[in-house]
């Protein structure tokens, strides 16, 4: 139990870090706060959660994995290297992927909720 509260503080303390260290990290959770606001406001349905929940789930989980790729290059790779580069912008390709879907979903979800 103590190992497990352990391993959840190292990760809070990861998730802190790049809030505090990422621009881009900081305006997905301005995003997180906004939609569920949100969601709240429009009285979204137990379905309509679970699919806006996932999306913000893979957007921060993306964003927090391209933050660890981007460390790890940083402190291999100092030099610039095509494959430093390859492995940034993939990671960077995988938040953009993640952060479209939210979005399709988003406009899914709220579309009708907005339209009259
Ligand atoms: N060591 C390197 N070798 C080759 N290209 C690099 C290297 N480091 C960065 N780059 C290129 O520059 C781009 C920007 O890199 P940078 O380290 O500024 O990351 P970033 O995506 O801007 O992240 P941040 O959100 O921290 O600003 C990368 O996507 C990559 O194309």
């Amino acid at each position: 139990m103590i190992r497990f509260l352990r391993s959840v503080a190292y990760a809070w303390s990861g998730f802190r870090s790049a809030v505090g260290t990422q621009a881009n990290m900081r305006i997905h959770v301005a995003f997180v706060v906004a939609v569920n606001a949100a969601g709240l406001l429009f009285g979204l349905s137990a379905m309509e959660w679970a699919a806006i929940i996932i999306v913000q789930g893979m957007v921060l989980a993306a964003e927090l994995l391209n933050t660890a790729v981007e460390h790890v290059v940083d402190l291999v790779s100092p030099q610039k290297h095509p494959l430093a580069k390859a492995a940034k912008d993939t990671a960077a390709a995988a938040v953009l992927f993640a952060a479209a879907t939210a979005v399709a979903v988003g406009l899914i979800v709220f579309g009708p909720h907005l339209l009259p």
